[in-house]
């Protein structure tokens, strides 16, 4: 059986800055992502997670490597091209929410379609706004709404155009433990009912034990990987990079 790769990193090498003060926050990362799956990354502070993510989703170059969304090398590509990639094919969930306070809830999550000159599957946003509980606070704005609610409306708007894959960045560190299981396990039907593809970056190992894979980066390298994650599992994972 031949599986469908999303998202591929090969030999990914990202520095920050030069000299005596360089950081190589990346050093030879090599991770495939397959289409359809929902894998959690980790590891200790300063590994490298954040970094990973940005260089995968094009919202950073790579110094050295290769990273791939389906068939599209992204080295190479113009900033445009970048942007241009993002939006049609990449959906983002970022910790801190990030909508628009002016934009009422539906316009937040038509926004990256109606960017790109595209229309809404109407029957596909009343699909996602109905399994995410959402459907009758479309008219509010976002201060008008929970943070649960708030993140759920970034899920709908990361998933309308139905991207190649979903980016999570600890989507649930500003949530309490419960709504932030909803918030999971909305992600987790996604991959299942829906065949969407994710990768969340987190700290928190009960997160993780919502994924199909944890993959673990220590000191800008893969260094483990766990399937079917467990919360223990992935501590033990963790205690074993001193993490
Ligand atoms: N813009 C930057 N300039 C310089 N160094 C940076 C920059 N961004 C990240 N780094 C460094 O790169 C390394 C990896 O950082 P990164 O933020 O990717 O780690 P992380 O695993 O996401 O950490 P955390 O769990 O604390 O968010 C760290 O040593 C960090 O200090």
């Amino acid at each position: 059986m031949t599986v469908n790769v999303a998202v591929r990193a090969a030999d990914v090498v990202k520095v920050y800055g030069s000299g005596d003060t360089a950081v190589r926050a990346l050093d030879g990362v090599g991770v495939e992502f397959a289409a359809g799956e929902f894998t959690a990354v980790m590891g200790p502070s300063g590994s490298g997670k954040s970094t990973l993510m940005h260089c995968l989703a094009g919202l950073d170059t790579v110094d050295g490597g290769s990273v791939r969304i389906g068939g599209t090398e992204l080295t190479g590509l113009s900033d445009r091209a970048l942007t241009r990639l993002r939006r049609d094919r990449v959906g983002f969930v970022f910790q801190s929410f990030n909508l628009l306070p002016t934009l009422t809830a539906e316009q937040n999550i038509t926004l990256p379609l109606d960017l790109a000159g595209r229309k809404p599957d109407p029957g596909w946003l009343l699909e996602l706004v109905t399994t995410l509980g959402i459907a009758e606070r479309l008219r509010h704005r976002p201060s008008e709404l929970s943070g649960g609610q708030q993140q759920r409306v970034a899920c709908a708007r990361a998933l309308l155009s139905r991207p190649d894959v979903v980016f999570a960045d600890e989507p649930t560190g500003n949530l309490d433990s419960r709504t932030g299981a909803g918030v999971l396990e909305f992600l987790r039907r996604s991959v299942k009912e829906m065949g969407q593809t994710v990768v969340m970056v987190t700290h928190d190992p009960v997160a993780a034990g919502h994924a199909d894979r944890a993959v673990l980066l220590a000191d800008g390298r893969i260094v483990d990987e766990i399937p079917e994650p467990t919360p223990d599992l992935v501590l033990a994972g963790l205690r074993r990079l001193g993490g």
